[in-house]
């Protein structure tokens, strides 16, 4: 594989303005009172659910299409759901038809967002591409297809670089239609501080990383209360495969291949050896991580200089001026006992990550703990914010 990058990794450019794919991205500007008509696959679920709550305030973003299994379609909405949010339903979205998933259904729709069980995710989502639709999946079906970007929005929004490739790939070739996916939800909170620390330090070479992970990442009704209450369980299904491959396609690079393709590098620069243990813990939101890192660089940093790059991380969402963006993506917690799930879950409204304990680690270089909203930034909030990117960067027309 060749060493040249079609597009820089995100340590290495914030946005897309040397990327030679800059003509077919123009930089967009959205026209003031403009609406952008979007659908939700899965609206009923859990994931789902977090959409909706989100979508019905979006300045950009309008409600216009919900689709869920056959049981619940042709339903109104508050009809099908088992609402479990701890806001109201939103009067917007109660008398709201419930659709099948198909994308007849949606052909108005400018950006599907997709919240469906990963049963069934794989043909919906590919027919819903092939209908020329535009789709912010959540499923792991897609997430090691070669061609199609695996996105954790403040981390690595470059890779978006990659759909012109994926449509023209595609048979017949697609003018809107496309699929992006966000990663895995603990993933997702331990690829944000880490991506911070490649930024200011340069290249990771080791990551151990366990995790205790909420019962909301199993979906509704997911872990039986009885496998669950007073207890731990060390085992979910898949999840340290993702965890480890995941963070490599993330946070690598784009280049091109020897026949002059775009290909992800999976961090190939500098390789990264990573180690996952994933465990389920009786707490409903949140995912925590115990993360320990060594550094390529030697001297590695302390714990104080990586504390203040982890405060100083900004991101292209916030540059580019994305509506969900958070204002901090990082909090860091001097507290010795921080973070906790029921405190700092709602950081940011879910949109941000909660970091504490940095210190140094005897085995590797620094370790620390760091606790993501599975529901929001480790799903519907991610999504939401790579749609907006796509927006901003002209890969969704509006
Ligand atoms: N929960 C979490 O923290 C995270 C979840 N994810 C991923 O997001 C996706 C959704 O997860 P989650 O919300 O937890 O799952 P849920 O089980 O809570 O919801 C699944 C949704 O899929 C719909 N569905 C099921 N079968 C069909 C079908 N045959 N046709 C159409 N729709 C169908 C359901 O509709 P109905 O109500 O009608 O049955 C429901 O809306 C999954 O792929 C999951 O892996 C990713 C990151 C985090
Ligand atoms: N497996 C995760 C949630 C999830 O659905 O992950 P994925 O989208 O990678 O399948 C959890 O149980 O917490």
């Amino acid at each position: 594989m060749s060493s040249s990058h079609l597009v820089p990794a995100d340590d290495e450019v914030a946005d897309f303005s040397s990327s030679p794919l800059l003509a077919k991205y123009p930089r967009h500007n959205m026209q003031e009172g403009a609406v952008i008509k979007v659908g939700v696959l899965g609206a009923t679920g859990t994931v789902g659910q977090r959409f909706i709550t989100l979508l019905v305030d979006h300045p950009w973003f309008v409600l216009h299409a919900l689709g869920a299994s056959p049981r619940s379609a042709g339903k109104p909405y508050a009809s099908a759901v088992n609402w479990k949010q701890a806001n109201r339903l939103p009067p917007a979205a109660r008398d709201m038809l419930v659709n099948e998933c198909k994308p007849e259904f949606f052909a108005d729709c400018a950006v599907i967002f997709s919240g469906l069980d990963a049963d069934v995710a794989g043909e919906i989502e590919a027919a819903f591409r092939a209908a020329d639709l535009a789709v912010f999946s959540n499923a792991k079906n897609y997430r090691r297809d070669p061609l199609v970007p695996l996105i954790v929005p403040y981390v690595n929004p470059s890779h978006l670089a990659i759909v012109p490739h994926q449509q023209s790939a595609h048979a017949p070739p697609l003018k809107k239609g496309f699929i992006v996916t966000n990663a895995n939800c603990s993933t997702t909170g331990c690829v944000i501080p880490l991506a911070a620390l490649e930024k200011a330090f340069g290249p990771l070479e080791s990551l151990l990383v366990t995790t205790m992970q909420a019962i909301s990442g199993a979906g509704y009704p997911g872990v039986p209360s009885l496998d669950i209450m007073d207890n731990i369980v060390p085992f979910i299904s898949g999840e340290e495969e993702k965890m480890e491959w995941e963070t490599l396609k993330i946070l690598g690079g784009v280049v091109k291949n020897d026949e002059g393709a775009p290909t992800f590098d999976m961090h190939a620069r500098s390789p990264l050896r990573v180690s996952a243990s994933c465990n389920r813990v009786p707490v409903i939101d949140g995912h925590t991580a115990c993360v320990s890192v060594r550094f390529a660089r030697r001297p590695p940093p302390s714990p104080q200089q990586v504390r203040e790059a982890l405060i100083a991380f900004t991101c292209d969402a916030q540059t580019l001026g994305c509506p969900s963006a958070p204002l901090h993506v990082i909090s860091v917690h001097e507290e010795p006992d921080r973070p906790q799930p029921r405190l700092d879950r709602y950081y940011q409204d879910g949109a941000g990550v909660a970091v504490g304990r940095v210190r140094q680690c005897q085995v590797l270089d620094i370790k620390f703990v760091v606790l993501a909203n599975n529901v929001s930034i480790g799903a519907a909030t991610s999504s939401i914010i790579n749609a907006e990117l796509a927006v901003l960067k002209g890969v969704v027309p509006s």
